[in-house]
């Protein structure tokens, strides 16, 4: 870390922030929130919230001790924002998939530099809004034309995300997406997600197979599957829990890559999978979303105390 400054964005008059000021970390800029209640960490690129935490409290998100801060490249932690596609295109159904013209995963909103539109600040919360314009800029990867406004709101009962999507083409939009939230525990074998257990999911390591949830999902292994529900989850950990009580989903991702898979993944140590798990409220597979000209979806998580 290195350089804080009150640096204000081009389109914010300077001094109006208490809480709020701007920091540059590795290689990117980001907007630092220290509140006598919480503190968080906003970075500009992929409007990524890599930290949060009510004052006193360990982080309640996970970041990676090998996370890099570079242009172009994701953060491995936190909560990266996947759109306007989730995971693999070619696993996308063929209205969204139609639109991506890359392989990569996860679209392009966490790699894209977000503009900052507004930051408000009370003594009980703070708010801050970033918008991103996919536009022609993007046609490399995508074809379409929409906007992406997200709203963080910090107090100290937690953290909530808002995510809106505005289809800014004259034609039909359709695609998937993503708050791909990391959260820590001490021991991934003895975590469980409460809430999904009258569930059916895709789990697409045994193929894509339509399975049933019974329970808890526990953790013995590598887990990727996409839950057939928006309801309210509850993660238990050995220190604690954690509630996300989603808007606008009707499908959550439980991923954790077990220690095959972590051994491969980018800025992620080897042992990393035991202290982490990401839960993620989504608009996957089925519950992709489409939208006429103008038309807008918001799809949003509060991060809360069990
Ligand atoms: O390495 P990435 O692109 O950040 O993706 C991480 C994981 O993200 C999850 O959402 C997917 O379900 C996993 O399949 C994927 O491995």
């Amino acid at each position: 870390m290195s350089e804080s400054s009150n640096r204000p964005p081009t389109s914010l008059s300077p001094g109006q922030w208490s809480f709020t000021r701007w920091n540059t970390i590795g290689q990117l800029e980001a907007l630092e929130i220290h509140h006598p209640l919480f503190r968080a960490i906003i970075f500009l690129q992929g409007a990524h919230l890599a930290h949060f935490a009510p004052q006193d409290e360990a982080d309640w998100l996970w970041l990676s001790n090998r996370a890099r801060f570079e242009p172009g490249r994701a953060i491995r932690g936190g909560i990266p924002i996947c759109w306007p596609w989730f995971g693999d295109p070619a696993k996308n159904p063929p209205e969204v998939r139609k639109r991506i013209r890359t392989d990569a995963a996860h679209g392009f909103a966490r790699t894209a530099l977000w503009k900052l539109e507004d930051v408000q600040e009370s003594a009980h919360e703070v708010e801050i809004s970033l918008s991103l314009d996919a536009n022609e800029d993007f046609a490399d990867t995508w074809n379409g034309h929409a906007l992406a406004l997200i709203t963080f709101s910090f107090s100290v009962r937690g953290c909530q995300l808002a995510l809106t999507t505005t289809n800014l083409d004259s034609s039909p939009l359709s695609f998937s997406q993503a708050l791909h939230t990391y959260l820590p525990t001490t021991d991934i074998t003895r975590t469980r997600v409460l809430g999904l257990g009258t569930s059916n999911y895709t789990d697409t390591l045994k193929d894509w197979a339509y399975c049933s949830q019974e329970g808890p999902v526990y953790f013995d292994g590598e887990t990727d599957r996409i839950y057939e529900s928006g309801e309210p989850v509850t993660i238990v950990t050995p220190s604690g829990s954690r509630k996300l009580t989603a808007v606008g989903s009707d499908s959550t991702v439980v991923w954790n890559p077990g220690p095959d898979k972590a051994a491969g993944l980018s800025d992620f140590p080897d042992t990393a999978w035991k202290n982490m798990l990401c839960v993620e409220t989504a608009n996957a597979a089925g519950d992709y979303r489409v939208l006429n000209e103008g038309q807008s979806h918001t799809l949003g998580v509060f991060i809360g105390r069990k």
